[in-house]
C-alpha cells in the first residue's frame, strides 16, 4: 500500500481538475496520471439521484473522457460519504405528464448504460454509502466494481417499493451477473446487499475496509482510500494484470448448466409468479412486470427485454399503485426530519421508568444510539425481561450479521438496569412508560422529582425533562 501512497502524491502534481473550466455543478473529473477520476456530487441534496442535470453533465463528462487520450480509464466515485448513487430522481419521475414520457426517460437511461457498458476504457465504480436503484444500474454496466465494508454502503433495487421496476437495464444485466434467483431476489423484495454479500453474490469484485480516524475524519479517510486503490484497479484492469471476468468454479458451472434448460427457467418462473400472486394476492402489479421484463430477456434477447422494460416502466410510472406507494416513501423520508431544531440540552443519560414493552423497546432505539440508558423497574423479573428484550433485538441483527457481536455487546454496555432510583440524579430526560395507571403515573413522578430534589441537580434545575406518555 505504501506504493498506493507514493502515487498519491506523484499524481497531486500531474493532476488535473476539468471541473475549474466549466459550469458544471453535478459532475466533475480530474486527470491523475491516466485515470480520470469522475466525482460525482449533486450541490443541492443529501444524495445523488439521477437526475436531468446529474445525466447531462456525467454525458459530458464521459464523452470528454473517451476523447482524451491521455485518459487510459476511468473511476467513478462520489463525493458524498454516505451516498454513491440513491437511484433515479423520483421527483423527475413523478413529474412527467405520461407513461410515454417515462418510457422515454427509461430508454435514455439505458442508452447512456450501453454507452457505459461498451466502453472502450475500463470503469470502475468506487461505491461507498448506498448504490440503489438507478445508482446500481449504473455501477453494474461499469467494467469493475469496488465496495467499502462500512454499514452504509447497501446495494439493492429497492424499485418495487416504489411500485417501479429497474427500468435502466437493471432488469436484463442483473440475472446475468448474479443468476435469475438472485436477481428476482433483489428485485422482487427491493431488500439492501450489504458489501460483503453483495461480493459473495459476484455484484460487485473487490472489498475496502473502511478506516478510522486520523488527521482526516473516517469518511474523508476511507473515501481518500476507496479513491486510491479504484485508481489502482482501474490501471490494474489496463494491464491486463487484474481481470474483470471472474474464473466460474464447478458449482457455479453446474449452475450455468442446470440453467441452461427451458424447462427449468420455466420452473423458476411459474414459483416466483405463484409466490409474488400468493404473497400481493395479485393487488401490486410491478412484481409481475418484473417477472415479465426478465422472462423477455432471457428467451426472447436483450432487444425484446429492454423494449419490455422501458414499456412497463412507464406504465407503472403511472399506475394508482406507484403513487401510493411514492407517496408512502415521501412520508417516511418527512417523518426522519426533526421539525424542532436542534435541542437546548444535549440528552446523554436518559432514564426510563419501567421495562416493559414500551420502556423496553425506547430503551432499544436510543442504546443503539449511544445514549447511555437507565432501565428501571419494580421486580427483578420485569427488569429482567426488558433486559432481555433489548439484547433480543440486538441479538437478531448479529445473526443476520447486521451488526458483529461486538458491535452488540458495545451498543449493551449503553444499557444499565435498576431497581432504585441511583442513577436518576444524573438523567438529562427522564421517560415515564409505567402500567396505565394514574396513581402508580402520579406516584413514580413524584420519587423521580424527590430523587432529583435531593441531589441539587442540574445546577438548580430540579427535574430534567421529564416526558410522560400520557398526560398525568
Ligand atoms: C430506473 C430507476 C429507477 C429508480 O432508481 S427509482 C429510485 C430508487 N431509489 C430509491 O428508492 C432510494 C430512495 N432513497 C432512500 O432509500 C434513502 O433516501 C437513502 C437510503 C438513499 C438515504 O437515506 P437517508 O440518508 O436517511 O436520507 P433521506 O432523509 O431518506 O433522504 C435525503 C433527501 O434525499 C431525497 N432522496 C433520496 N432518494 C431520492 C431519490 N431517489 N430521488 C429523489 N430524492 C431522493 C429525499 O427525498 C430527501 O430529500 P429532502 O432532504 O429534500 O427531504
Amino acid at each position: 500500500m505504501a506504493g498506493v501512497r507514493a502515487l498519491g502524491v506523484l499524481s497531486r502534481f500531474t493532476s488535473r481538475r476539468y471541473a475549474l473550466y466549466s459550469a458544471r455543478t453535478h459532475v466533475n473529473y480530474e486527470v491523475k496520471g491516466d485515470v480520470a477520476v469522475v466525482r460525482i456530487n449533486d450541490p443541492n441534496s443529501k444524495v445523488n439521484t439521477l437526475s436531468v442535470q446529474m445525466q447531462k453533465e456525467m454525458a459530458e463528462v464521459m464523452d470528454e473522457v473517451w476523447a482524451n487520450n491521455a485518459v487510459q480509464s476511468a473511476v467513478l466515485i462520489s463525493s458524498k460519504p454516505g451516498c454513491f448513487i440513491a437511484g433515479a430522481d423520483i421527483n423527475m419521475i413523478q413529474g412527467c405528464n405520461n407513461a410515454e414520457e417515462v418510457t422515454t426517460l427509461s430508454k435514455e437511461g439505458q442508452k447512456m448504460f450501453e454507452r457505459i457498458e461498451k466502453s472502450p476504457k475500463p470503469i470502475v465504480a468506487a461505491i461507498n454509502g448506498s448504490c440503489l436503484g438507478g445508482g446500481l444500474e449504473f455501477a453494474i454496466a461499469c467494467q469493475y466494481r469496488i465496495a467499502t465494508k462500512s454499514k452504509k454502503t447497501v446495494l439493492g433495487t429497492p424499485e418495487v417499493m416504489l411500485g417501479l421496476l429497474p427500468g435502466a437495464g437493471g432488469t436484463q444485466r442483473l440475472p446475468k451477473m448474479v443468476g435469475l434467483p438472485n436477481a428476482f431476489d433483489m428485485m422482487l423484495t427491493g431488500r439492501n446487499i450489504r458489501a460483503d454479500k453483495a461480493k459473495k453474490m459476484g455484484l460487485v469484485h473487490q472489498l475496502v475496509d473502511p478506516l478510522g480516524p486520523g488527521l482526516k475524519s473516517p469518511e474523508e479517510r476511507t473515501m481518500d482510500y476507496l479513491e486510491e486503490v479504484a485508481i489502482e484497479y482501474a490501471r490494474g484492469i489496463v494491464s491486463k494484470k487484474i481481470p474483470i471476468h471472474k474464473v466460474k468454479g464447478s458449482m457455479e458451472k453446474i449452475q450455468d448448466y442446470v440453467m441452461s434448460f427451458g424447462l427449468v427457467r420455466n420452473q423458476i418462473y411459474n414459483t416466483v409468479q405463484s409466490k409474488v400472486m400468493k404473497q400481493s394476492k395479485g393487488l401490486y402489479p410491478a412484481p409481475l412486470k418484473i417477472i415479465e421484463c426478465v422472462k423477455a430477456g432471457v428467451e426472447q434477447g436483450p432487444v425484446a427485454g429492454y423494449l419490455a422494460e422501458s414499456q412497463n416502466f412507464g406504465q407503472l410510472a403511472k399506475t394508482s399503485e406507484s403513487a401510493a406507494l411514492i407517496g408512502l416513501y415521501q412520508g417516511q423520508v418527512a417523518c426522519k426530519k426533526n421539525r424542532f431544531g436542534t435541542p437546548q440540552r444535549e440528552v446523554k443519560t436518559l432514564a426510563i421508568l419501567g421495562a416493559g414493552l414500551m420502556g423496553a423497546g425506547i430503551a432499544q432505539v436510543t442504546v443503539d444510539k449511544g445514549v447511555h440508558t437507565v432501565l428501571k423497574d419494580t421486580t427483578v423479573s420485569g427488569l429482567a425481561r426488558g433486559e432481555q428484550q433489548v439484547y433480543k433485538g440486538l441479538n437478531d441483527k448479529t445473526k443476520k450479521k447486521n451488526i458483529t457481536s461486538f458491535q452488540r455487546d458495545s451498543i449493551l454496555s449503553n444499557l444499565t438496569g435498576q431497581l432504585d432510583y441511583s442513577n436518576f440524579a444524573k438523567a438529562d430526560m427522564v421517560i415515564e412508560a409505567v402500567f396505565e395507571d394514574i396513581n402508580i403515573k402520579h406516584a413514580v413522578l413524584k420519587e423521580v422529582e424527590a430523587v432529583r430534589q435531593s441531589h441539587h441537580c442540574c445546577q438548580g434545575e430540579v427535574t430534567p425533562h421529564l416526558l410522560s406518555l400520557f398526560p398525568v
